[in-house]
């Protein structure tokens, strides 16, 4: 509860712009509850959930829960990642609890007989198509795009058009066609049996991934495991300078080479580092400059090459690191890091205080790549595990269930 409370509250933003929003929706032609209107739509009914939406729900939860063997090949046994605070996916609920807690509200049989409320009133409007377009350029406002937008408030609807909807009962339906599209992707950063293992953390400049680094090496040996560090990103004094706080934070040895210089020999140094100090994770950082492509395209295939003649199944992991506030244009930064590098999860960094948290739901519906967690600070706690449930319920501004 404690972290989902935090996670809320630093969802702010776009759980505000939600919460506005959909309050003007339904008061614009909405309705208060009268005893009429009440016999005429249970809430029950309105809430009942499409069969599609049950469907998809249990399955996707178990994948990453199962405890691994210790001794399974590389690549093949992933167990899960012990983050701080780790909380495995939850199996979404059904959103039941809006009825519940709108018909706690409402006044008693005795009650409404007597024309007595004991509660403030519920507004409800009808879904129709002018409600359902509103809703959609909601979504849109906060980043998750066209298609994922008609994608989640389409499959909201169906089943309920000519229905009466208050506020609660829609972020609940919105949350949970959102966390049924997020459910498959959230995967725990996976762990191999195989020593050590390489992530390559990959991302445009600024995007957070030194800080990244920083939480997961700091997470990873608080976790108990034997981490090394290499400051890839030979180029950027400052970028080295706060690995080498982070690492002294944390008690993780970070590997450093003078300016300027060649990031794959550093990378190739690092292995040897990792391998001699049997190191359970290496982490490399790495230049994020886009504005020449094709050079940094050539860099990380250098990178990769060198690692490969000490271990040619690393790297293990490519972490590609994406900043929220950057809204829309993270999905252009998967493309292009996807052309340069054999990207195999994501990490969405600075979550809090932006109204663009959508994106990540447009990532998710469009690239399927696992999310391994989301940055919500600058600290170190602030990078948590990425729940679906959670993050659905964050962004539509909902209580905890
Ligand atoms: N609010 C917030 N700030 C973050 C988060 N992650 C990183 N930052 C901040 O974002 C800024 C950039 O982070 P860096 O980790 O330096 O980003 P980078 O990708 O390594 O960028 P370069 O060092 O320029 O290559 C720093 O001020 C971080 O403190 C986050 O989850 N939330």
């Amino acid at each position: 509860m404690a972290f989902f409370d935090k996670l809320k509250s630093k969802l702010f933003k776009s759980s505000s712009k939600i919460d506005d929003g959909l309050e003007a929706i339904v008061e614009d032609g909405g309705a208060v509850d009268t005893p009429d209107t009440d016999d005429a739509l249970p809430v029950d009914q309105v809430m009942d959930t499409p069969d599609i939406a049950v469907e998809a729900l249990p399955d996707a939860v178990e994948d990453d829960a199962a405890p691994l063997p210790a001794d399974v090949p590389a690549k093949a046994a992933p167990e899960p990642v012990p983050l701080r605070d780790t909380i495995q996916p939850a199996v979404p609920d059904l959103p039941a609890s809006a009825p519940a807690k709108e018909a706690a509200r409402k006044p008693g049989l005795m009650g409404r007989l007597m024309g007595r409320s004991t509660a403030a009133p519920v507004v409800r409007r009808v879904l129709d198509d002018e409600m359902l377009e509103q809703l959609e350029e909601l979504l849109i406002s906060t980043d998750m795009g066209v298609d994922t937008a008609l994608r989640v408030t389409a499959n909201m609807a169906e089943g309920r058009f000519g229905k009466r909807l208050s506020v609660e009962e829609i972020k609940r339906l919105l949350a949970a066609e959102v966390a049924r599209i997020m459910d498959p992707i959230a995967k725990p950063l996976p762990l191999y049996s195989k020593t050590p293992q390489v992530v390559l953390v990959v991302g445009v400049n600024g995007s957070g991934k030194t800080t990244t680094i920083g939480k997961l090496a700091s997470q990873f040996k608080a976790a108990g495991k034997n981490v090394v560090i290499a400051a890839g990103d030979t180029f950027r004094a400052a970028a080295v300078e706060q690995l080498q706080v982070w690492g002294e934070r944390a008690g993780v040895p970070v590997l450093t080479a003078a300016q300027g210089s060649d990031p794959a020999s550093l990378a190739f140094d690092a292995m040897g580092q990792a391998e001699r100090d049997g190191a359970d994770l290496l982490l490399i950082d790495t230049a994020g400059r886009l504005q020449n492509r094709g050079d940094l395209m050539e860099e990380l295939a250098k990178i990769v090459r060198v690692i490969r003649k000490k271990d040619p199944s690393a790297p293990h992991n490519t972490l590609l690191v994406l900043d929220a506030t950057t809204g829309q244009n993270a999905l252009n930064q998967v493309k292009v890091f996807q052309e340069i590098s054999d990207v195999s999860g994501l990490v969405m960094t600075k979550l809090d205080g932006t109204a663009k948290g959508g994106v990540l739901v447009a990532l998710a519906d469009k690239f399927g790549l696992p999310i391994h967690a989301i940055g919500v600070g600058e600290q170190i706690d602030d990078l948590q595990p990425f729940d679906p449930q959670e993050f659905a319920d964050a962004l539509m501004g909902l209580d905890p269930q």
